[in-house]
């Protein structure tokens, strides 16, 4: 009994080392450590290994010496470059045991230390049993070949074993039994490493196999040839059945046609098929930068097994699961990390394309006309003004990766949903698993599982698209463990940037595939950004801005800048002369007070009216045919002509206007965004509530391109997008940009503000125009018509008279934007009111752009005012 626990406590105490050895191993330093060692070790041994066929002739009499303990001590007499415990290693590992094959060892053993220091991911399973096959196979193979020959040379080509081995079974079965027990496994091997074999066996097995291959597929009851059998019997139908009756000859091409049809599908599997074949020289080139453009060859993951798709029928709901066994059944793809490509010269450093000649023929109107040289001398911002962050490069944590993946496969297998592959993209804060459901697995299923499916992974930020758009596949989105920030400095500096074509390029950020993610805002055209407070917006918002400053020379875009919250957006004002629009009357292009808002927007209106004018009178159709028959000198400066720069309307907090100013903003936006784009007026508009009292029907049908970064609610994300998912997004610039009909899911480039003020600071400095672009003066009729206080209608006071009054005595300030506030109401009522309110003496008249002074000074001499009206 006694010993009995003795025996159980040792054990556990053995388990519990065990469990703590392995912890250990398991820590990123030890295993480089051994990993290290395995590596160096596997150079030893090439080193006397290879040393061994040269020098073991002379060495063996030493090493076979009866007592060779006492000639190694010294070792003065051994050859072998890697001393004497080298000739010894690689005596026994070669001759004693697997002769040549015992290469194999050395293989294996770098492979694992590589695999250990993390430098490449190879599936040690895989390779050890690879390795092994190999090694015990051309052991016996050469000890079968070359046995006679060992006692006339001092090396054993199979080894002993090889050649014991050989003998062995040749006396079991004979030899030519070994001879087939040897190319069974050849076959066998083969077919475990690539389903090519099959065909060449086939092919050796019948050479004119060709055309007959069709049917020799269709007869191979796979399941997922089932839909190929049937495609081919389609195909098969539509040739007569009259076979007896045709020429040879029509045979014969008909047979031809029929397998060059066939042979154009296989090409199109080939790529399928090429996924399943991870070869060396595919995971080495997945290890080194990998290409830009991976094709589905190249970007084989590392670890993808040789495996071919394993079908289970079973519904694994109800058994044990095994998760960490059964999930690695399912080959697995992890994308290479895309590495965008760089431009290769820094483009913005030769900031100024304007051409000697252009300077030359200022003014010749026999040149086109160069608007660049109204600021000839502007230099666009470089790319040092832009923060670089150390380590920011996506890397693949194949730990990670393998663990979402198992767990993915297990939570699916709780559902009872069996899938038939998995391969993974590693995005800057997210990864896409992309996963092939099983034959019959209804996607339908899985797509109403989704809620489930989401818990179940747990963790924040998994969206499930079911299925991927056109592709039939499902993707889950999981988080990464270690995000990555998406320096803008990246974008700005990738070549598909620099290198754009588009009118209004607007780099938002790097899709989940690290590719760099753009927009033509002249084509989206007009933009909605929604999110709640916190996750991303205005960092968003600074993107647009930032790298349409990156591209634009001054004299072809202006913004408006909208920003009632007063701060996000005063870093831009040292660039009003260069890049911002304003009313003729107002003192800050930045505007932050709601009442110019509606002024300008109705001025912007306007200039949109008075852009199709000139549209109209140049037979042009939108902007750019204008702006190109204006650079080629056919339309003539003064018949009112001239270039017209893109104007991008910015509005942050859309949600306070909305509140403060209703229909007056919500008019003119909607005008602007049905009507401007073909005069290159775009608007950007961005709110913290997406509720549909703000983001009306007439806005959203206006504004087609959509950025939603994470919202508070399911209700907000489908106000934005019209569908759920912004709602789990995991926030610091995750964002869903919609489209279309499908949202990509984008991590947003990140541009702090100290960048965005060296910028502002670096175009500021240099020479401008004299001031900002001066928008078209706006005059109000409705309030042209109830302007002069002279025609106040003190018979019809305003319902809010009173109220109004009160809120101005008690803040003493005569301010319209604080009645409009205060009472939610339009600008033109609330003018109304302190129109009524001038004339009835309770405040002064209009003061510039100063409030107006409060005549009254409280409450008792309101009331008598008041009643005095009454009267
Ligand atoms: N693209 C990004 N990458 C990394 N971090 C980001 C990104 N965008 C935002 N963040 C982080 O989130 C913080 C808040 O972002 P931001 O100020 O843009 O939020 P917001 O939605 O504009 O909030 P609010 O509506 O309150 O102004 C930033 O200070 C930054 O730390």
């Amino acid at each position: 009994m006694q010993t009995k626990k003795n025996d159980t406590s040792k054990s556990e105490k053995a388990v519990a080392m065990a469990g703590k050895t392995w912890t250990a191993l398991k820590s990123e330093t030890t295993s480089f450590i051994i990993g290290l060692l395995c590596v160096i070790f596997g150079v030893y041994m090439l080193l006397a290994f290879i040393s061994f066929f040269f020098t073991g002739g002379n060495d063996q009499s030493i090493l076979t010496h009866p007592n060779p303990s006492e000639l190694l001590e010294t070792g003065n007499r051994i050859q072998n470059y890697a001393g004497a415990r080298g000739a010894q290693l690689a005596q026994f590992l070669i001759n004693d045991c697997f002769g040549f094959s015992a290469f194999c060892i050395i293989i294996f053993l770098v492979v694992t230390g590589m695999k250990l220091m993390k430098a490449y991911q190879f599936r040690i399973r895989n390779w050890f049993l690879g390795c092994a096959t190999v090694m015990i196979w051309f052991s016996v193979t050469l000890g079968f070949a070359f046995g006679g020959l060992m006692e006339d040379s001092y090396i054993y080509p199979g080894g002993l074993h090889g050649y014991n081995v050989s003998r062995w079974i040749c006396s079991q079965i004979g030899t030519p039994g070994l001879i087939l027990v040897l190319l069974a496994v050849a076959i066998l091997f083969g077919v475990a490493l690539t389903q090519q074999t099959m065909g060449v066996v086939r092919k050796a097995l019948h050479p004119s196999l060709k055309a007959e291959g069709v049917s020799a597929q269709a007869e191979t009851p796979k399941a997922d040839n089932v839909s190929r059998q049937e495609e081919v019997a389609a195909e098969t139908i539509t040739v007569p059945l009259t076979d007896a009756e045709q020429t040879e000859e029509e045979k014969k091409e008909k047979k031809e046609s029929f397998w060059k049809s066939w042979t154009r599908r296989k090409q199109k599997e080939e790529p399928k098929m090429k996924e399943e074949e991870p070869t060396e020289e595919k995971e080495t080139e997945t290890e080194s930068a990998p290409a830009p453009e991976p094709t589905p060859a190249q970007a084989t993951p590392k670890e993808a097994p040789v495996a071919p798709v394993k079908e289970e029928t079973s519904k694994a709901i109800d058994l044990p699961i095994e998760p960490e066994e059964k999930a690695e059944d399912h080959p697995f793809e992890v994308e290479p990390v895309r590495k965008e490509e760089k431009a290769e010269e820094p483009a913005f450093e030769v900031s100024n394309d304007t051409k000697e000649e252009d300077q030359e023929y200022k003014g010749d109107i026999t040149q086109p006309y160069n608007p660049r040289l109204d600021l000839e001398f502007y230099h666009f911002p470089t790319l040092d003004l832009l923060n670089t962050y150390q380590n920011n490069e996506p890397d693949i944590d194949m730990e990670e990766q393998n663990a979402n993946k198992n767990r993915i496969i297990k939570v699916l297998r709780s559902f009872g949903i069996e899938i038939s592959s998995i391969k993974a993209s590693v995005g800057p804060t997210i990864t896409l698993y992309e996963i092939t459901p099983a034959e019959g697995v209804r996607i339908s299923k899985i797509r109403n599982l989704e809620d489930d499916i989401a818990l179940s992974l747990s963790a924040l930020g998994i969206r499930i698209i079911a299925p991927i758009p056109g592709k039939g596949t499902i993707g889950i989105e999981v988080p990464n463990a270690n995000p990555h920030i998406v320096p803008m400095s990246s974008i700005l500096s990738s070549k598909k940037f620099q290198e754009t074509t588009y009118d209004l390029p607007v780099a938002l950020g790097k899709t989940i595939t690290n590719e760099v993610f753009m927009v033509d805002l002249a084509k989206a055209p007009h933009m909605l950004v929604a999110g709640a407070t916190g996750q991303g917006k205005s960092v968003g918002l600074n993107a647009i801005v930032t790298s349409l400053l990156y591209k634009k020379h001054p004299s072809e875009l202006k913004f408006v800048i909208i920003d009632p919250k007063k701060v996000e957006f005063a870093i831009y004002a040292p660039i009003e002369r260069h890049f911002l629009a304003k009313l003729p009357d107002a003192s800050d292009a930045i505007i932050t007070d709601v009442t110019k808002v509606v002024q300008t927007l109705n001025s912007l209106c306007v200039e949109m009216d008075n852009r199709y004018k000139l549209l109209q009178s140049a037979g042009c159709r939108n902007i750019k045919e204008y702006n190109a028959k204006f650079i080629n000198r056919q339309l003539n400066p003064e018949n009112g002509h001239h270039f017209l720069p893109y104007i991008v309307i910015i509005i942050d907090e859309f949600g306070d206007l909305i509140m403060t100013a209703g229909k007056e903003v919500e008019l003119p936006i909607c005008r602007i965004a049905q009507l401007a784009r073909a005069v290159g007026i775009h608007a950007i508009i961005a709110t913290q509530r997406p509720t549909t009292n703000i983001i009306t029907g007439t806005i959203k049908a206006n504004f087609p391109a959509r950025v939603a970064f994470r919202v508070a609610s399911m209700m907000d994300s489908r106000t934005i997008l019209d569908r759920p998912g912004a709602q789990q997004l995991i926030g610091k610039g995750d964002m869903l940009y919609l489209q279309g009909n499908d949202p990509v899911r984008v991590q947003c480039a990140f541009v702090d503000t100290p960048e965005v003020e060296r910028i502002a600071a670096f175009i500021g400095k240099q020479q401008g125009y004299p001031t900002a672009f001066m928008l078209p003066e706006y005059v109000d009729e409705n309030a042209e018509a109830s302007g002069s206080s002279a025609d106040v209608d003190m018979n019809r006071l305003d319902p809010l008279f009173e109220e109004a009054a009160r809120l101005l005595i008690y803040h003493q300030q005569g301010s319209t934007s604080l009645i409009q506030r205060k009472f939610s109401i339009g600008y033109n009522r609330a003018g109304r009111i302190m129109d009524q309110l001038e004339k009835a003496g309770i405040v002064g008249p209009a003061n510039g752009s100063k409030a107006r002074e409060v005549l009254c000074l409280d409450e008792n001499d309101l009331q008598m005012r008041m009643s005095s009206l009454k009267d």
